[in-house]
């Protein structure tokens, strides 16, 4: 219920995984009731359950006679407001009630309502809890289900031609049509809506499950079952209880919401971790990022890698690891806008066209551990002659130079962990056996070529590079890759002694004090990898890898780890994705200024219910008619609409004449329908991207 107007993010989450979660079992339920745009009509979310009498009477072809009985549920909401009148100028298929009666009644601002129930309406509390006083009516008569009620259900049918709800005594309340026993409706509804179980009991709850796997996108249930049978059991023998838990598609799945109350929920919860959000914002920036074009200061482009960006952070390049000087920049492919990490080997010639080729190789290795190859060709595009290789890019890495060579605010570098050397070298061990195993060698095993792209992820950052360079000089792919494992131990005890590898031509000294900080394991493991092995096909990268079993796991466990956190998260993007999907869809129709050469479509049939579920979501106000920006509303609404569920609301035109009884699943059909026609008119390949 909208009692109070503030909007801050904990109302909204609460509002929101309070429907979600507690609305099924709390038995003290804030009604749901809101206020409809303009002059703070009230519009009630009505339960099925005190709908669903109506389908006889008030059947699309808007018969007026009788009105179905309506009663307070203890788990749903309560409908306040007065005996519907079908008003016969509604869209077909839709239930119209006089807006007179109805709106009268349920304006707050009215007497009637405040006896019955307005926004100030406490919450509902079944008596047996606390033996609180019914809020809703003064005499209303506490609810029991029907096998603990001594008196008769007639009353009910008595009053239900007449009147809604009313202040005068009311009779014992039985569900109609309900048995707690079968959980089935005695009329053999199949309506979502109907409460066939009572919420309180698991027994109850495990005989309203379907017997087979329920589809929640399925519009027709019954049809699936020919085409679909295997997959899609037909659902008559179904009852859904008051609404199936995936009853709106939300994705439960996530981490840490478990034992939190609802007013301890942020509205955070429902998107990406603020600090995952700004890590991956701050890489989307990086990619993006071009450089202010300054007179003088321009870069080619090279081929159809064009925006050249350089990433370097030292100005002058050094001839250290290819033997000439090299540049990195990012660039944008032309061809299909990604982008791409290009190195510039400066004043290289190519003599020999087979040299190049080497690349080919290279770029059938796909690891998670080694900066993919895409091609590499020369340009003489900044007036000499350039090798330039392209590499996936990695948005905001470092090398493992910039990221351990830099010192902290007392000037040294910060300790590295046993666990993080050891997860380096797993990674790099595995980067090896992919390597190898291609008949290749590594060859950048080096602190400035390994690149780290996330927390302890590291990436072999240049590989193909010397192999073209040196193409010449050709050596033995065996000895290149003996060389490999020298060049990981190097790196690793670099690192671990926080000595430049040029230091480490005599690697003992700093073996002796590795082995005075680490486990007698990490220093064997260097060791073997520096020392030079008696028979060559001893030592291979399966050995190594196969000797880095036990910190595998770990690594491996980690990994898992991060998987599992990750998916959560993707399973909230999921829902935000399918909701843009659907509001764009909402977008295309509503207030549309004309279609098909008729300037009131956006205003007639099935369109106009749409206008009016618009305001609804998006244009509430509260009693004083104040916005009412609820996040968690609208999600809830739009979650809804996308499940097509049989809930059903009121929705109010904006002059308070007519009001209409609709469920979601109509809704979506409506949207389904009226976006299908503007994607007949529409440009073909444009409409294929919804
Ligand atoms: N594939 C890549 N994607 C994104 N950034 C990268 C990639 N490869 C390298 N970089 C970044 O480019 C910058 C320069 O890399 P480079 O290999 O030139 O390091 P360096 O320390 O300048 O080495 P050198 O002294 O040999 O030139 C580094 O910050 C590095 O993280």
């Amino acid at each position: 219920m909208l009692e109070s107007p503030e909007a801050s993010a904990s109302y909204w989450a609460q509002r929101f995984f309070g429907d979600l979660e507690t609305s099924a079992r709390n038995p003290t339920i804030p009604c749901r009731s809101s206020f409809s745009p303009h002059l703070g009509t009230r519009i009630t979310v009505i339960p099925n359950s005190l709908i669903q009498n109506q389908e006889s009477d008030m059947s699309p072809t808007h018969k007026s006679s009788s009105v179905p009985p309506r009663w307070p549920s203890p788990w749903k909401d309560i409908l306040p407001g007065s005996s519907p009148i079908v008003n016969q100028e509604s869209p077909a298929g839709l239930y119209n009630y006089n807006a007179s009666s109805s709106v009268s009644h349920a304006n707050p601002s009215s007497s009637g309502s405040k006896k019955s129930l307005n926004v100030e309406s406490p919450s509902f509390t079944p008596t047996q809890l606390g033996g609180k006083k019914s809020n809703f009516s003064t005499n209303a008569t506490p609810f029991t289900p029907r096998g603990a009620s001594t008196s008769t259900n007639s009353t009910l049918q008595q009053d239900a031609g007449t009147t809604l709800f009313k202040s005068a005594p009311f009779p014992d309340f039985a569900p109609q049509n309900y048995d707690l026993n079968t959980a089935t409706t005695t009329n053999g509804s199949t309506d979502g809506g109907s409460l066939g179980y009572d919420p309180f009991t698991m027994s109850s709850v495990n005989q309203a499950l379907p017997s087979a796997q329920y589809n929640p996108y399925a519009d027709d249930h019954n049809a699936l079952a020919g085409a679909g049978a295997p997959y899609y059991a037909a659902q008559n023998s179904y009852t859904a209880p008051t609404q199936p838990l995936q009853y709106h598609l939300y994705y439960p799945i996530t981490t840490g919401r478990e034992n939190m109350q609802p007013y301890q929920r942020q509205v955070y919860d429902l998107f990406l971790p603020e600090s995952l959000r700004e890590d991956l914002q701050k890489r989307s920036e990086a990619t993006r990022q071009v450089l202010p074009s300054q007179p003088g200061v321009q870069l080619p482009n090279l081929q159809h890698y064009h925006s050249l960006v350089p990433l370097d952070t030292k100005l002058r390049s050094t001839a250290s690891t290819f033997g000439l000087p090299s540049w990195v920049f990012k660039a944008t492919s032309r061809k299909n806008g990604n982008t791409f990490c290009l190195r510039r080997i400066e004043g290289f010639r190519l003599t020999n066209e087979e040299a190049i080729k080497a690349v080919n190789s290279w770029k059938k290795i796909t690891h998670p551990n080694i900066v993919t190859t895409i091609e590499a060709f020369t340009t003489r595009d900044f007036n000499d002659s350039s090798l330039v290789f392209v590499h996936s890019y990695h948005p905001l890495s470092k090398t493992l130079s910039e990221h351990h060579f830099a010192t902290n605010r007392f000037g040294r570098p910060a300790p590295v962990s046993e666990r993080v050397l050891w997860s380096y070298l797993v990674q790099l061990a595995s980067a090896l056996k992919a390597i190898h195993k291609a008949k290749l060698a590594a060859r950048c095993i080096d602190i400035n070529k390994v690149i780290l792209t996330e927390k302890n992820r590291v990436r072999l950052g240049a590989c193909s590079i010397l192999d073209v360079l040196n193409f010449e000089a050709s050596r033995r792919i065996e000895e290149l890759q003996q060389e490999d494992f020298y060049s990981l131990g190097r790196l690793i005890l670099s690192i671990a002694t926080n000595t430049p590898p040029r230091n480490l031509a005599d690697p003992r000294p700093a073996l002796e004090q590795l082995g005075r900080t680490y486990s007698p394991e990490l220093k064997e493991r260097i060791s073997w990898l520096l020392s030079t092995p008696q028979n060559v096909a001893t030592k291979t990268a399966e050995h190594l890898v196969y000797d880095l079993a036990q910190h595998m796991d770990e690594t491996l466990v980690a990994s898992f780890n991060t998987q599992d956190e990750v998916t959560a998260h993707l399973g909230r993007e999921l829902e935000n994705g399918r909701l843009v999907r659907l509001m764009a869809k909402l977008g295309t129709i509503n207030e549309r200024p004309e279609f098909d050469n008729d300037p009131n479509w956006a205003e007639t049939s099935e369109r106009y219910t749409l206008k009016l579920f618009r305001d609804y979501v998006f244009h509430q106000v509260d009693a004083q008619g104040n916005p009412v920006v609820d996040l968690g509303h609208i999600i809830s609404c739009l979650n809804k609409l996308d499940a097509g569920i049989d809930e059903r609301i009121y929705l109010t035109s904006r002059d308070h004449q007519s009001t209409f009884v609709v469920s979601y699943k109509e809704l979506k059909k409506q949207v389904q329908s009226a976006f299908s026609d503007l994607l007949k008119g529409a440009n073909k390949p444009q409409a294929n991207r919804y």
